[in-house]
């Protein structure tokens, strides 16, 4: 058998590179159309914008499933920190909107 051309290998390796980034794409609207409505629902019931509690939460089993799958569980942290700090900036306008 023959080895694949290295530029060949690398075209097929970033063809999946550009599939799984789509598919994260993806995966975060959705999650962001989710956290939409609890900001509309958090701001019409006059609650709070985080849930220090909940994310504490989030954190401890995001960290696991990273370790599961052999994934820096210190870069799973920091990327729910960096994605859960965007969502409640848009909680904290949407409370300002609708307050
Ligand atoms: O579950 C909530 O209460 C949310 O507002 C969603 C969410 C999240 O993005 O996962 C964001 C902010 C909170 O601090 C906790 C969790």
């Amino acid at each position: 058998m023959t080895a694949e051309d290295p530029t060949t290998t690398l075209l097929r390796l970033r063809a999946t590179i550009d599939n799984i980034d789509a598919a994260l794409i993806f995966m975060l609207a959705e999650r962001f159309r989710a956290t939409q409505q609890v900001g509309v629902l958090k701001a019409e019931h006059a609650m709070p914008a985080s849930d220090p509690k909940r994310e504490e939460q989030q954190v401890a089993r995001l960290k696991q499933l990273a370790e599961d799958a052999h994934l820096d569980p210190e870069f799973a942290e920091k990327w729910f920190n960096f994605v859960v700090a965007e969502v409640i900036r848009h909680h904290t306008e949407t409370a300002e909107e609708r307050g």
